[in-house]
């Protein structure tokens, strides 16, 4: 069952093929990937954006925004947007990079990739620049992204960037998936794996703090870059009786981003009241950029993954959730 999308855009009336290259929202290109026990996730081309990740049940994970706009050039709003090659306005490059607006297309002979286990729904995706991109961020690269759906329904996106400039030179960049997790209601919502770090406060000029509580929490606007964190971090929601578990490598950071109500009144593509229903904690490498000297490659990679909280009923010490790992550590870093 395992397949690359290299298939023809369809009808996605055909339910049982696992990877469907077909039409989304306002004519977009898009990949649904279908696992066997009945989970799905679909990625858009435009952005290589994955946009839905649904449980076996059929439950969606992410949150898209209703107001979200399917049209270049606004990044759609929600999901997991991707910053590249700049996250937020650390450069001089647009808010979070030019990837997460631009069309990729599917990489249909990627070089060797580590096989997935069988089962497991993929699609590679490539983005290169343009000799516009080129203009505003001089370096070739070649992004290689993979988007797979694991026989259990996680969710695993890796991506490796090379650095392909001609000229010998090396670039740097900043990073983030830019998850959007669907939650029931923010205040019934706990960040666990961040506590004693420090981090960057988006709000005070990304001045310096310590995280003093036991979790996160949220009460008010929320927009903190945390530093160095561990490759688990649980999002548990209490009233969903729901934990998602976020494993990433390659990415020492983490940004929590809630607007609450004033900044989600002054998006457009936002619901006034949609911050109750998402938090965004982002896999990112924001303090220390990445270096790549020509002919080097990054990966950095995303596992997520959802499960009944009383997985870890008993267990929501920190430490234990970071350390209480289903995943091979050599598999993620
Ligand atoms: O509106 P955008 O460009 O998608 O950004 C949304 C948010 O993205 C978060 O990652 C940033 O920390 C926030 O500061 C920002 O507001």
């Amino acid at each position: 069952m395992s397949a690359s999308a290299s298939l023809p855009p369809g009808d996605e009336k055909q339910e049982a093929v696992p990877v469907r290259h077909c039409k989304g929202a306002n004519d977009l290109d898009k990949v649904v990937l279908r696992e066997v026990r009945g989970s799905s996730a679909e990625v858009y081309l435009y952005g290589g954006h994955v946009t839905s990740w649904r449980d076996e049940h059929g439950d969606e994970l992410l949150f898209v925004s209703n107001k979200a706009i399917f049209k270049p050039p606004k990044a759609i709003r929600g999901g997991i947007p991707i910053c590249f090659p700049q996250f937020s306005n650390f450069g001089n490059l647009e808010q979070h990079g030019f990837a997460r607006n631009r069309t990729w297309t599917i990489d249909t002979d990627p070089p060797p990739f580590p096989v997935p286990t069988s089962n497991t729904a993929y699609v590679d995706l490539i983005l290169k620049p343009t000799d516009e991109d080129l203009k505003i961020w001089p370096h070739n690269f070649e992004y290689r992204l993979r988007v797979a759906l694991s026989p259990g329904g996680d969710l695993m996106l890796t991506s490796r960037i090379r650095n392909t400039n001609a000229d010998g030179k090396a670039f740097s960049f900043t990073f983030a998936y830019h998850t959007y997790f669907k939650i029931s209601d923010i205040s019934e919502v706990r960040v666990e794996g961040l506590e004693t770090l420090d981090y960057l406060d988006n709000l005070q000029d990304r001045a310096r703090f310590t995280e003093q509580g036991d979790a996160i929490v949220f009460e008010s606007e929320l927009d903190r870059i945390y530093l160095g964190t561990p490759s688990k971090i649980a999002i548990i929601d209490h009233e969903k009786k729901r934990t998602f578990v976020v494993r990433k490598g390659g990415l020492p950071d983490a940004v929590v981003w809630n607007p609450w109500d004033k900044k989600a009144k002054a998006m457009s593509d936002f619901g006034d009241d949609e911050y109750k229903r998402m938090v965004c904690v982002e896999a990112a490498a924001i303090e220390k950029p990445i270096t790549l000297k020509a002919g080097e490659e990054w990966t950095g990679k995303l596992e997520l993954s959802a499960v009944p909280s009383s997985y870890y009923s008993g267990q929501l010490d920190p430490d234990r959730v970071i350390q209480d790992s289903s995943v091979p550590e050599d598999s993620i870093s």
